[in-house]
């Protein structure tokens, strides 16, 4: 995984190997089918390689701080620049890919195979009938590919072999459209050029961290920034589906959606970074996707805030190094997971206090959630890591009910507004009330995974963070002993054991990353800087050359696991610098102290 790079336009976005060869494209949108899938297959479910034939080394960098990406190749002949960018503002998606020779000369291959519907559809592909370029249909989906370079169709796939010498410069621009349109036309590549730098160097110069390792800091925020969908504000978990959390594994999930959990977390650090704009669009992205029934509040949405996102496996696919099955939609949709409300509410609370405008009917959404929450905050649920074997009395998912409570109740004595507030303190306290007894085990001095267990969870470090408890009760302090002497594996946060949690999936996975960043938190809340520091530094060492960031880690193999890249290890990574540089965590819901 780390040997991809992110390419995106806020619509979607492309996976660029360290070889040239662009293996994962989703398109139009994040969550479309797509139409090269090597990512989770093989050359044969479409892949488009832009390459010397053969090279002796690839080094690459964004350019700035944005998500221009340039590779260089070095060959024995020369020296190559391969330039991969999806043009911001573009007509239509386009991707494309500037081929510049730096020195010597180089034998260039282009090899393009497109396999529409997750890898299995063959175009039709005819050339274009007044310039040099051809068209791909597949049903609904047109593909038109424009180059100077001249084209062959050979092996079921469009081929070129060229010569760049030092000083040439040629172009590869494929765009998409739907089939019954004709095809979208050719874009000016250097102005679309010009604008994207320019696009993504203002947004990433906004940014209003500064502090230690800003490098990272910004490097998250834009990547969280290409997650997003700018249509609507929603963004997506992460731009893949099924990179597995165990090489092998078959814990493979299509993250291509937007969780309110991990929204909302982004949310947070979007503000942390100062991107105001896109902390109002998410909300506002919010208040539309749930709007309705408090009862049909869903834990995720698609990124119009679609509701059904029907799971099924791709028989097709042989998955990430054999990684099967690869799956696409994600049934965690229909789960209970209570720690959703607080998540929400939590943000409407911080989005309130930070005087983001406010929809009309923002209070009236929160008491329908709370008036939900009181009648079902007593049941078992699937809890924040979406376990499949079957509900339980989660104790992280009952302190995040606990949290939905108090910051309501926050908002009532604040801002004067209306709700049966001292019903909803007595509901607060029993919760905390419950916690403390049933959710703490007195023998091992920590708090438990569920009700009446002495299993663990790295979510219980967010206790002192959402305010349940203050950092120095003998309770957290005893909490952060054991998840450190029960789930760390070289110093890295599993999120709890596989062996000790029924959670219903075969096989183990990797270290978490974001439970990872909540303990350099943790660490900054009970003073252990050093230590925080530490963490906080091997954490961002784990980064790619890109600075990107997969779900997990294998301590083992030493390699990255799970989607790529993913929101919440980055959305967790900025977090954790802030509070790292102002060492202090403020309680969930109180902004951050950003500049
Ligand atoms: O562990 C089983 C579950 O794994 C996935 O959920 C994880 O990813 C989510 C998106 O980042 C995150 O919000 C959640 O806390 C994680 O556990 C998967 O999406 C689920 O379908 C699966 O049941």
């Amino acid at each position: 995984m780390e040997d991809y790079g992110l390419i995106g336009d806020c619509a979607s976005c492309a996976l660029v190997g360290r070889n040239g060869s662009i293996d994962w494209l989703c398109w139009p949108r994040f969550d479309s089918a797509a139409c090269i899938a090597a990512l989770v297959g093989t050359e044969e479910n479409g892949r488009w390689l832009v390459a010397p034939v053969e090279f002796v080394t690839s080094k690459r960098a964004y350019r700035d701080s944005g998500m221009v990406l340039e590779t260089i190749f070095e060959t024995r002949t020369g020296r190559v620049a391969l330039i991969d960018f999806m043009p911001i503002d573009a007509a239509a998606p386009t991707i494309v890919r500037i081929v510049e020779g730096r020195g010597g000369q180089v034998e260039m291959t282009n090899k393009l195979k497109l396999r529409f519907d997750y890898g299995t559809s063959i175009p039709w592909v005819t050339r274009l009938p007044d310039e040099a370029g051809i068209t791909a249909i597949a049903g609904p989906a047109l593909v038109v590919l424009r180059t100077e370079v001249p084209l062959e169709g050979e092996d079921m796939r469009t081929v070129s072999n060229f010569t760049v010498k030092e000083g040439e410069r040629f172009t590869f621009v494929m765009s998409y459209g739907p089939s019954h349109l004709p095809a979208p036309a050719a874009i000016d590549v250097d102005q679309a050029l010009s604008h994207t730098l320019t696009y993504w160097e203002e947004w990433a110069g906004r940014c209003a961290y500064d502090g230690p390792h800003s490098h990272a800091v910004k490097r998250s925020l834009v990547t969280l920034k290409a997650l997003t969908f700018a249509e609507t504000g929603g963004i997506v978990a992460a731009p893949t589906t099924s990179l597995p959390e165990q090489i092998g594994g078959g814990r493979n999930w299509d993250y291509r959606f937007c969780w309110l959990r991990d929204a909302t977390l982004t949310l947070v650090a979007m503000m942390a970074g100062g991107y105001y704009d896109e902390a109002r669009r998410w909300r506002d992205w919010l208040h539309r996707s749930v709007a309705g029934s408090p009862e049909q509040l869903q834990i995720m949405y698609g990124i119009a805030g679609e509701r059904q996102l029907m799971e099924w496996e791709v028989p097709w696919l042989v998955g990430y190094e054999g990684s099967v099955p690869v799956r696409v939609g994600n049934a965690a949709a229909g789960q209970l997971q209570l720690d959703v409300y607080g998540e929400v509410i939590s943000a409407l609370h911080l989005a309130r206090r930070e005087n983001l405008r406010q929809a009309n009917y923002g209070w009236s959404l929160q008491l329908g959630l709370l008036e939900h929450l009181e009648t079902i905050w007593k049941e078992p649920d699937e809890g924040m890591w979406e376990v499949r074997g079957g509900r339980k009395q989660f104790t992280v998912s009952k302190a995040f009910c606990w949290m939905a409570f108090d910051r309501s109740i926050k908002d009532i004595e604040d801002y004067d507004l209306p709700g049966p507030v001292e019903r909803w303190r007595a509901v607060r306290d029993e919760i905390h009330a419950m916690i403390c007894s049933e959710g703490f085990n007195k023998e091992k001095n920590s708090f438990t995974q569920s009700f009446g267990t002495d299993a663990l969870d790295a979510g219980l470090l967010l206790l002192p963070v959402i305010g349940f408890l203050p950092g120095d009760d003998p309770r957290i302090l005893g909490t952060v002993e054991a998840v450190e002497r029960e789930l760390l594996v070289d110093g890295f946060v599993l999120r709890y054991r596989t062996d000790e949690t029924a959670d219903g999936l075969s096989g183990g996975e990797g270290a978490f990353l974001a439970c990872s960043f909540w303990l350099v938190d943790s660490y900054v809340v009970l003073g252990r800087y050093a230590e925080a520091e530490a963490l906080f530094d091997r954490l961002v060492g784990l980064s790619n050359d890109l600075g990107l960031l997969a779900e997990e880690y294998d301590p083992h193999l030493r390699r990255q696991v799970g989607n790529f890249p993913q929101a919440f290890s980055h959305v967790a990574l900025v977090s954790a610098a802030v509070h790292l540089r102002n060492r202090k965590v403020p309680v969930r819901g109180e902004m951050e102290e950003a500049a």
